[in-house]
């Protein structure tokens, strides 16, 4: 095991040069350029790391669990460096940082520990001469496709069931992230993962698209495709996973209601609301969207809201004063802007809106000041769509059986929350809430032990739990003659 250096940039620099073929990693607080990195644009080097993939051997599952255990110990070893990493390519704060890093850590510990095993039947009287029972097998070598809002956690609780279960993996990382993702190969490798066991491959948008995804998918030795990221993507991978019948899990995004009853502990809910609206600058797959206020406690609601976005403080995530760091892109900001526009001249009102330092917007990173809207309706383009972005988006309503119904209009089920002191209340929205997770008077719900994953066009399958590393195992039965 390598000691901590606090030179792991240094490391993932050495050890993942850019080669000739190359595209740059920005820092989204700067908008400069922090590594070149490799660009796979052939089908060939897919296929090679397929064919290494196919090639190797699962070990036993002592030897994966006692892996996998060296590994979470060297992300917790790691923290301050992979920590610093995400932030400089991320643009999340720190302390989120180092959030993700033990989050995905847990996902480690959760899936060295769990013990895989299949199940004896109980032979029918049509079988009675028989032993019936089942075993659990490695699914095939898995391809891997994870987004930038969370570049350890969403890649971690993939290869860590992968490996868990007895496969090798490939992982294809964000564009924007993949310093994370080398930094984390490098301690697999050091905790004895095997090189071949755990592969990435480095691509722009285009060539991930073009090369990577649709060798990978055409690919017949792949045996499952794990993707976490937008809707339209997701639909195009599992349509082209189909061609070669692939286990498929599709982690997509989604458009979280926040339903705020008048019976309901309004500070517990104003505290809701600002971890799930503004963690991660508000892009993450399960962040508050539509917030949904009994119009009884409308203008109580918006003035504590309002309070606490005013104490906000939008910087570079690598400042440990800033809550809310950059967004991604210079795109991203873009798009946030003119939802909120769009919104304005429809007829939302501006309660507050943070102003950006002359210091920030000189910097030529991809800020956007915290915001919040009133008067929103279900009609406007940032109730439809992800805002992806520190805007706070407020609805009023009256009935529970009216915010249900706007709850439920939407083409997404992921994440929804709600706050009520109503105990059957409670019970009976989140039954009837279209959504794979709901959180009851809570809004911080992820948790390694928990399966995360979304109904409707969110998604198919769950990461996480035991459930999570069904989606990595094959179930074979076997039927012996006594
Ligand atoms: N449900 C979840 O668990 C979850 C978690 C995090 C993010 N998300 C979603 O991810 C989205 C934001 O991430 P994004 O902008 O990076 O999404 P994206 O779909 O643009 O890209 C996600 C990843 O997929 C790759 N990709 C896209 N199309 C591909 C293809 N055809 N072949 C191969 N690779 C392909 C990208 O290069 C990237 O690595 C949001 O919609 C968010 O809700 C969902
Ligand atoms: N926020 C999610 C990931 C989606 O962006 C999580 O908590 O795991």
């Amino acid at each position: 095991m390598t000691q901590k250096t606090g030179g792991l940039l240094a490391r993932v620099l050495a050890a993942f040069p850019a080669g000739p073929n190359s595209y740059p990693v920005r820092n989204p607080a700067t908008g400069s350029v922090i590594a070149q990195v490799a660009n796979v644009g052939n089908a060939q080097a897919v296929t090679e790391a397929v064919e290494r993939a196919a090639l190797v051997h699962p070990h036993n599952s002592a030897d994966r669990k006692a892996m996998l255990a060296r590994w979470y110990s060297l992300f917790l070893l790691h923290i301050d460096d992979l920590a610093h990493i995400a932030t400089l390519e991320s643009g999340k704060p720190l302390a989120e940082a180092k959030g993700e890093v033990q989050y995905a850590a847990s996902y480690i510990k959760y899936y060295a520990d769990l013990e895989i095993a299949g199940k004896t039947i109980i032979s029918p009287h049509s079988l009675n001469k028989t032993r019936l029972w089942t075993v659990k097998q490695p699914v095939g070598p898995c391809a891997l496709i994870t987004p930038w809002n969370f570049p350890y956690a969403m890649a971690v609780r993939k290869i860590s069931p992968a490996i868990a279960a007895g496969n090798a993996c490939i992982l294809k990382p964000a564009p924007e992230t993949p310093l994370s993702a080398f930094a984390m190969k490098l301690l697999a490798n050091d905790a004895g993962i095997p090189d071949d066991a755990f592969q990435i491959l480095s691509a722009d948008r285009q060539n991930a698209v073009d090369v990577v995804g649709k060798v990978l998918m055409a690919d017949t030795r792949i045996r499952k495709v794990s993707f976490t990221g937008s809707t339209n993507a997701g639909i195009s991978l599992m349509q082209q996973a189909a061609t070669t019948m692939k286990k498929a899990s599709m982690e997509l995004g989604g458009n979280a209601p926040l339903i705020i009853f008048e019976d309901a502990d309004l500070n517990q809910a104003v505290d809701g609301c600002m971890f799930g609206k503004f963690r991660n600058a508000g892009q993450a797959c399960i962040a508050v969207n539509r917030i949904y206020i009994h119009s009884k406690i409308h203008n109580e609601f918006v003035s504590k809201l309002a309070e606490k976005i005013k104490i906000l403080r939008v910087g570079d995530g690598l400042n440990n004063k800033t809550t809310v760091g950059p967004l991604i892109t210079k795109t991203s900001v873009d798009r946030v802007a003119a939802l909120v526009s769009s919104s304005l001249e429809s007829g939302a009102q501006l309660v507050f809106q943070s102003s950006l330092s002359n210091e920030l917007q000189a910097s030529g990173g991809y800020f956007y000041p915290p915001t919040l809207l009133t008067n929103v309706t279900d009609d406007m383009e940032i109730f439809k769509t992800e805002i992806f972005g520190p805007v706070a988006a407020v609805s009023t309503f009256d009935t529970e059986e009216d915010v249900v119904r706007r709850a439920n209009d939407t083409p997404f089920g992921l994440a929804a929350y709600l706050f009520t002191n109503d105990i059957a209340r409670l019970h009976r929205v989140a039954e009837n809430l279209e959504a794979g997770m709901v959180g009851l008077n809570e809004c911080a719900i992820s948790a390694a032990v928990a399966p995360f994953g979304g109904v409707k066009m969110s998604g198919i399958g769950r990461e996480g739990s035991s459930e999570g590393i069904e989606e990595y195992l094959e179930t074979k039965y076997l039927c012996l003659a006594v």
